[in-house]
């Protein structure tokens, strides 16, 4: 399967107002795909609709070839989700708080140690497997809740600003266990965020959302030729008439360290 998400006119009101305004896209298989806008730009409440945590006002989802609103059950098990917030059980270990999710997701018993221990393995936390979550700092536990999102084995990764509130040096951690299961494992990486050099480093396709709708997309170099830019930050200026920042407040929280992972496909 070429797309293994198409959505199409995805619609989302609350009451009166229309947080997402009839957007329309398809994520390649084995791609990374970022959603790129500023806050409240309707990231988190597509993602939602997406992962069927949220029922879309009108419009389709298809996933793995599954309709997200008819057939939930099929297309919950074909991914796995990471939240802007912490849900994991501090009281519990990390081992304890993947076998509670593992039973959740009905993997079978016999397999159940095998994935998570090659989950754990994955994000580098099996050696810290008995530790209390409490103890865990901001980004092992985000590499924990990758790992959970893991272990039933799901064909695309959703990942709601999974860098958000950490420091430079745990989001680039952070990106290179993406990226790893991303080309090592051919999984599908959906992602949003508001910072550009995240977008620009990381996905091979980028849709920017401003206000609930869907106003550019395609790859960086798609993007730059289409608005006659250089820069993706030059591109949201363009087309927004502002700075993407101006409304986070993180103007010297950009991600220049993102460099240092190199981009892909010579973007
Ligand atoms: N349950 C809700 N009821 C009413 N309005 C909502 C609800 N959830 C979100 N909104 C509004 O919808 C708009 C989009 O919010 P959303 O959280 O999707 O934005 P976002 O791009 O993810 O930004 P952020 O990263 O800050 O969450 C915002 O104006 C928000 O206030």
């Amino acid at each position: 399967m070429q797309n293994i998400l198409s959505v199409q006119s995805l619609t989302k009101k609350f009451d009166d107002f229309t947080a997402v305004k009839g957007i329309s896209f398809d994520v390649e298989t084995g791609s990374i795909f970022a959603f790129l806008g500023p806050n409240g730009a309707g990231k988190s409440t597509t993602i939602k609709m997406l992962t069927t945590v949220l029922k879309p006002t009108s419009g389709e989802i298809r996933i793995n070839g599954y309709n997200a609103l008819k057939e939930q059950d099929k297309a919950r098990s074909s991914f796995g989700i990471v939240f802007q917030d912490y849900s994991l059980d501090s009281e519990l270990t990390a081992y304890e708080n993947m076998e509670y999710h593992s039973v959740i997701y009905k993997v079978p018993k016999a397999e159940r140690e095998e994935r998570i221990k090659t989950a754990l393995e994955i994000v580098g936390l099996w050696d810290r497997r008995n530790d209390l979550v409490k103890k865990y700092s901001g980004g092992m536990k985000r590499r924990l809740e990758i790992a959970r999102a893991l272990v039933h084995y799901p064909r695309v990764l959703f990942l709601d600003e999974p860098t958000v509130g950490l420091d430079p040096q745990t989001r680039m951690s952070i990106w290179s266990h993406i990226k790893r299961l991303n080309e090592e494992r051919k999984m599908t990486i959906f992602l949003t965020t508001h910072y550009m050099d995240e977008a620009e480093a990381m996905a091979d396709k980028i849709a920017i959302i401003d206000h609930g709708k869907i106003i550019e997309s395609g790859t960086l170099a798609e993007i730059m030729e289409r608005t006659e830019t250089e820069s993706l930050e030059e591109s949201f200026l363009k087309l927004t008439g502002r700075d993407i920042r101006d409304e986070n407040g993180n103007g010297g929280d950009k991600m220049r360290f993102m460099r240092g992972i190199g981009r892909r496909h010579g973007h």
